[in-house]
């Protein structure tokens, strides 16, 4: 797999990652952020008094009290309303300390799913404008478990980490304190059990981490291989392959299986640990309250109320054990998605690019070489050397055996790679000169599997154009020698296409392309064998079509059928990524070449047929 590692490990320090989460996210909803922030330390506090006036509510309770009585050296009240301010002040608190508990809540879901959508986005503008080279490179699964599952682990550490870690923190720091104004040697004792907890913390969070990286992993694998197999299920279907794809599918949900449920061991082992520490300190306090309160040091109020919040601090602990965990699981897919935001891309454009006026252009290729960046080292580079040239009105051809470079060639034009050496120039300009929109919407692109977006034939039509009008497309369609299929069909041009065109035939979709690059107007046109999908009659009309098309522009055509391309300019024979050959169809068959051979086993030396067969593949390779 060749995603980008997880960024190495837990040593890396975690305060630049910090603050990149602040400044990036959470500080876009500073509002938020500190409002909920606010309602948990008011809704731990809360419950921290409630538990401190167990003490005195209590002592005035169970003992009888003549005239007035005062509460925390604050409030005096008459001794016969205690029945009943007792409980009304419990109410309110507690009234109030819901209403907190329920604004974090409402504050916080907002908050974690503004900052995943906030996450998505980038990471979708990350894909789109990513280079090529690196979407070729990486499965397309692994964007998909990016953008729909790193997200979310990072929106759950932002939330039920964040804010209620901090929520528990606090409850626990104020119970602490309460404790501490109660008896403070207890409260010391309580504090020993401190390391022990923050050691188990560490330990838990250390196995979460490495549980979150790879269900991370194989969450990828998994997405990666659902889209596989529905991209694949004819060829799956046809070699009946159903049971192997099952088990190497179930391999991979079992493993992924495996780490999740490592992970949420490790949460659910967490709590109860700590747990055990918490009740190992209550016992404790427990034997000496009850020796301290045998002295008549402690009364039971104090001694309710003590083992009370020791009981809530040991609930916030189990708390802060667990939410530790799903925090270093948000951090560890925090970590991974910066690493996957922050590759640049590397076709960029620069910073005094300029606008490509409009007009005829004229393009050409001088002595580029260029070799993909997964090419073996030492490896022969995909083009060595090419130079070729195409005035505007000018159809050049680019024949040769399979694998010899044609396809990159055409990939160089609106920069989709950059050439290695050498130059792609239009008008004498370096395309790397241009702005990349500019350079862009100067080029039509017809290829050979046309890809059609779900939407309708009109939309896939005008595509390229926005606010194109009616009359233009179904002009373009016309153009094409689509607009009769297309008005033959139920819904006409409101028809959806389905699934990358998939409702439409092969050679319907390649019309629609065509129309698509009739409507952009573009001055260069690419055509990569855009007749292969046809048949004889449609072909002879959109052979026409692009005829009428390729006027006045500047077209660069790749065909295997040497049949389409007698009529073209020059014809340069592409074969192991060197021009081997160029001139017309008729001194190139004279030359006796690479270009004479091809012919020949088409039958193209001799009177022309109205179709010639495929060029095999292992022609002259
Ligand atoms: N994205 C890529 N990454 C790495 N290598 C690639 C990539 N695309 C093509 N290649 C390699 O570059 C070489 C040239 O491929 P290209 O598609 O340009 O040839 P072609 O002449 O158009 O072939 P065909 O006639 O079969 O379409 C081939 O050896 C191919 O394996």
């Amino acid at each position: 797999m060749t995603v980008p590692a997880p960024a190495s490990d837990t040593r890396e320090p975690l305060r630049p990652l910090l603050g990149r989460i602040w400044r990036d996210y959470l500080s876009r909803h500073k509002r938020a952020f500190f409002a909920s922030m606010f309602f948990a330390a008011v809704s731990g506090g809360l419950t921290a008094l409630l538990l401190k006036f167990l003490e005195p509510a209590i002592d005035l309770l169970f003992t009888k009290h003549e005239g007035p009585v005062e509460v925390w050296g604050l409030v005096t009240i008459p001794s016969d309303k205690v029945l009943i301010l007792i409980p009304l002040f419990i109410i309110m608190v507690a009234v109030i300390r819901s209403l907190a508990m329920a604004a974090q809540s409402a504050l916080v879901n907002r908050l974690g799913h503004g900052i995943v959508g906030d996450i998505q986005r980038q990471l979708f503008s990350g894909m789109i404008r990513a280079d090529l080279s690196r979407l070729r490179g990486q499965h397309s699964g692994s964007f998909v478990s990016s953008v729909l599952f790193d997200a979310n682990l990072v929106r759950e550490a932002f939330t039920s980490g964040v804010v209620n870690y901090t929520q528990n923190a606090l409850m626990l720091l104020g119970v602490i304190i309460a404790m501490g104004f109660i008896d403070l040697p207890l409260t010391l004792i309580v504090l020993l059990g401190v390391p022990v907890v923050s050691w188990i913390i560490r330990r838990f969070g250390q196995k979460s981490r490495k549980a979150a990286r790879g269900a991370m992993v194989e969450t990828e694998a998994l997405s990666s291989a659902l889209m596989e197999n529905l991209d694949g299920v004819r060829v799956i279907k046809i070699e009946n392959r159903e049971a192997a794809e099952e088990a190497r599918v179930g391999e991979v949900i079992a493993r992924r299986q495996r780490h999740i449920i490592k992970g949420s061991d490790s949460r659910a082992f967490a709590g109860p640990a700590s747990d055990i520490v918490a009740y190992g300190i209550v016992a404790a306090v427990m034997a000496y309250a009850g020796w301290s309160a045998s002295q008549g040091q402690m009364t039971v109020g104090a001694f309710a109320s003590f083992i009370g919040m020791l009981l809530l601090a040991g609930q916030a602990l189990r708390q802060v054990t667990n939410l530790t965990t799903v925090l270093s699981e948000g951090l560890t897919a925090a970590r991974r998605l910066f690493t996957a935001l922050d590759i640049e891309p590397e076709i960029r454009e620069a910073s005094n690019a300029i606008e490509l006026e409009t007009g005829p252009v004229t393009v050409a290729l001088d002595h580029v070489s260029f070799a993909y960046q997964t090419r073996e080292d030492g490896a022969a580079p995909t083009l060595s050397d090419v130079s070729l040239h195409v005035a505007p009105g000018e159809t050049i051809a680019l024949v040769g055996p399979s694998g010899g470079g044609k396809s990159t060639i055409l990939s160089l034009l609106p920069r989709f790679y950059d050439v290695t050496a050498g130059a792609v120039t239009i008008n004498g300009r370096d395309v790397r000169e241009l702005k990349l929109q500019s350079l862009r919407d100067h080029i039509a692109l017809v290829t050979q599997e046309p890809f059609l977006f779900d939407d309708t034939i009109a939309a896939n039509i005008a595509y390229g154009r926005k606010g194109a009008t009616a009359e233009q497309i179904i002009e373009a369609a016309r153009s094409a020698a689509a607009h009769d299929f297309i008005t033959a069909l139920p819904e006409g041009y409101a028809t959806r296409v389905g699934e990358a065109g998939m409702r439409l035939s092969g050679g319907q979709r390649q019309r629609v392309a065509i129309a698509r690059a009739f409507l952009k107007d573009a001055p260069i046109l690419l055509l990569d064998e855009a007749t292969s999908a046809l048949d004889t009659e449609s072909e002879a009309l959109v052979q026409a079509a692009l005829e009428r098309l390729m006027h006045g522009r500047a077209t660069l055509m790749i065909a295997h059928r040497l049949s389409t391309v007698q009529n073209a300019d020059r014809i340069y024979v592409i074969d192991a990524g060197r021009v081997v050959e160029q001139g017309t169809h008729a001194s190139l068959v004279k030359k006796g070449g690479l270009y004479a051979r091809l012919a020949r086993q088409q039958s193209l030396d001799g009177p022309l047929p109205v179709i010639a067969s495929p060029l095999p593949d292992e022609t002259g390779a």
